[in-house]
């Protein structure tokens, strides 16, 4: 009898057919309320899950006695308690690497549209506000031969660092657990205490995943340690952020402006006081977003769930 499998992300036409000539797959493209209920009944009888975005809870788990993996399309799993799959013995499996250089550009792109102010003006230009030559008050800041503070430098947060100190002339300063030998010696990367980092830096920028340990990790103390003039930037998660803290700042001046692909709540709510500030650009978590990229992690998520369902060495397990 074939294994059965729920995908619960639309996935390329191939990889659903090589899936389904090897197994039982009941597939959602996405889970809304007018399927959730459907989802849930499938979960019971699965062999492996794949999909990403939506938490995947310990009661849906403990619901599905047969499960054998979780296999994630993304490098994130905080969407997962990782504790409940070491119990029960589950794999966990996720996708680093294949979108390290897709996120680091949209990182980038933060940097520079914060910098340059490039949404708040590119709207200047639509709402026919050009009326003759711009002057300071549309001036921006230097990106080239500033400072960058990475929280995080592991597989993204050296692929921006990478961009920062070739490309662009940047010093950079990071933190992370321990010291990355690696960053240090290609990027002349200085590691540094948190707090001193976050003084020194003119950009700010997150890449660390959430877990109870970061959760809130930067808050009213840490945007009062930043110079007035600095940029934050986080496309890692918004609940490593107290979002109110943020929001104060930035209203207040405490910090220049912030670039975030990534929120508290997701989608960012409407009514969001973020959407009210010209010093924020905002974008829907499109950190691996392009064409290229989602089909190498829609792959190796195949990949990993294929190998664990056929009791192999699973790529990437993150548990
Ligand atoms: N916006 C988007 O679309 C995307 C968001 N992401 C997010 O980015 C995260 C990072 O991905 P990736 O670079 O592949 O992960 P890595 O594991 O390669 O890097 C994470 C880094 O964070 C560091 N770190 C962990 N905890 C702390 C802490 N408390 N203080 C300082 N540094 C810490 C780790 O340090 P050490 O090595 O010393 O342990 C590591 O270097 C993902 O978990 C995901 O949440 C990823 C892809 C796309
Ligand atoms: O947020 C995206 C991820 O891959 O993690």
């Amino acid at each position: 009898m074939k294994q059965r499998v729920v995908v619960y992300k639309k996935l390329p036409d191939e990889l659903m057919q090589s899936l389904r000539e090897e197994f039982e797959v009941t597939a959602f493209d996405r889970i809304d309320d007018s399927n959730r209920a459907a989802f849930l009944d499938a979960i019971k009888s699965a062999h492996g899950i794949l999909g990403s975005t939506i938490r995947i809870t310990n009661e849906m788990l403990d619901s599905a006695p047969d499960l054998k993996i979780a296999s994630t399309v993304s490098v994130g799993v905080d969407q997962f308690d990782l504790d409940y799959f070491r119990r029960r013995g589950l794999m966990l499996a996720h996708t680093p690497g294949v979108l390290n250089e897709a996120t680091a550009d949209t990182i980038f792109s933060l940097i520079l549209a914060s910098a340059r102010r490039i949404v708040e003006l590119a709207e200047y230009v639509k709402a026919g506000k050009w009326t003759g030559s711009i002057g300071e008050a549309q001036f921006g800041v230097n990106v080239h031969g500033k400072t960058l503070g990475m929280i995080g430098m592991g597989r993204i947060g050296s692929a921006v660092a990478r961009r920062a100190h070739h490309g662009f002339g940047m010093r950079i300063l990071y933190n992370n657990t321990r010291p990355n030998p690696g960053a240090e010696a290609e990027l002349k990367a200085t590691f540094l205490p948190r707090d001193e980092l976050l003084a020194q830096a003119d950009f700010v920028c997150l890449m660390l995943p959430l877990t109870s340990q970061t959760e809130k990790l930067i808050g009213a103390r840490e945007f009062k340690l930043m110079k007035r003039s600095a940029i934050f930037i986080n496309a890692s998660r918004g609940r490593i952020v107290d979002e109110a803290a943020l929001i104060k700042a930035l209203q207040e001046g405490e910090i220049h402006a912030a670039g975030l692909d990534v929120f508290e709540q997701e989608p960012l709510p409407v009514d969001s006081p973020l959407l009210q500030l010209s010093n924020v650009v905002a974008l829907p978590h499109i950190g691996s977003a392009t064409h290229e990229t989602r089909q190498a992690m829609a792959e190796l998520a195949v990949q990993n769930l294929v190998a664990g369902l056929r009791g192999q060495p699973v790529p990437h397990l993150a548990v």
